[in-house]
């Protein structure tokens, strides 16, 4: 059987730290404010984004919101983006994505100031992630999550060979960058990979964040091997699963994230962290 990693235990334990440090900001004079921009109504993206608003008071965080219609233009957008790069009460911005299609997401993620990039999507700091340069910058938050939930499993990156389902610029993508800089052997997984099951098969830590139900299934498994599941799917019934087969997989793992209550809590966590790592550095790389 496999251990279970529980990301609301773990995802709590890291809040009381944050809240810890909220605490002793505060009482230096300095509150970390979190801004999130919404534009539309996409329902999922207005449960995310009220499940961080109400996480992030809960900690002591100064959280605003900016709502905007599903019909905003780029330029309101940058607006707003502008107004809180200048906002000294703000540390940390989050876009939600995805935005309606007519709006340039890259565009926009690129004017949010970099030190205030609390997704770490600007192209400055997903540089500085690849390239594994020194010193602090924020990186995407769910990556985030899954290091500290490998962390508490005191897995060996070095040598270990990694496979990651899916190559989005929020998960895939700066997971890799992760996983590579800590000397583990990655391959990434796309719709056009050859033979994909058999590459899955050879992993000793399998990510999957494909957006696919049951994706992955026990045949495609090596037996001990720790099994991330990023997927978030919302069945017709209500259900809500992840990208792998659970029944099925759990047996043969080390270790296996559930959905829910795995990567997404653990996903908020991490943005509550890295809010207040952005206040911390404002004050000290300034
Ligand atoms: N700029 C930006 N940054 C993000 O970090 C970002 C984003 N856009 N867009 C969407 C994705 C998705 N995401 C989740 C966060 C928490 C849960 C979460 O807490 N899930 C609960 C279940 C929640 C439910 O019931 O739907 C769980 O897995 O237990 C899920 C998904 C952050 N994202």
């Amino acid at each position: 059987m496999a251990t279970l990693i529980d990301g609301k235990r773990l995802a709590q334990l890291e809040n009381d730290k944050t809240a810890r440090r909220v605490a002793a900001l505060r009482a230096s004079g300095i509150t970390p404010g979190l801004a999130v921009i919404l534009v539309g109504d996409d329902p999922a993206s207005q449960v995310y984004v009220r499940s961080k608003q109400r996480k992030a008071r809960e900690l002591g965080i100064y959280s605003v919101q900016t709502t905007l219609p599903a019909t905003a233009q780029q330029a309101e957008v940058a607006a707003v983006i502008d107004a809180y790069n200048h906002d000294e009460r703000i540390h940390a911005i989050l876009v939600q994505s995805p935005l309606p299609a007519h709006l340039d997401e890259q565009a926009l993620v690129a004017m949010i100031d970099p030190a205030k990039d609390v997704d770490g999507f600007h192209p400055l700091n997903v540089g500085k992630l690849y390239n594994h340069l020194p010193g602090h910058y924020p990186v995407a938050c769910t990556p985030r999550g899954i290091i500290t939930m490998l962390d508490t499993l005191n897995f060996e990156y070095a040598g270990a060979r990694a496979v990651i389902v899916g190559r989005s610029i929020l998960v895939g993508r700066p997971l890799q960058a992760l996983l590579v800089n800590r000397n583990a052997t990655v391959t990434m997984i796309g719709r056009r990979t050859k033979a994909a099951a058999a590459l899955m098969k050879t992993a000793d830590l399998l990510v999957v964040a494909a957006g696919q139900p049951q994706l992955v299934t026990a045949a495609m498994v090596k037996p001990g091997a720790v099994v991330i599941d990023v997927g978030i799917n919302r069945l017709a019934d209500g259900h809500l699963v992840g990208d792998v087969d659970f029944a099925a997989v759990e047996p043969l793992a080390q270790a296996i994230t559930p959905v829910p209550g795995g990567v997404g809590p653990m996903t908020i966590a991490s943005l509550m962290t890295q809010t207040v790592d952005l206040a911390e550095w404002s004050q000290t790389d300034a």
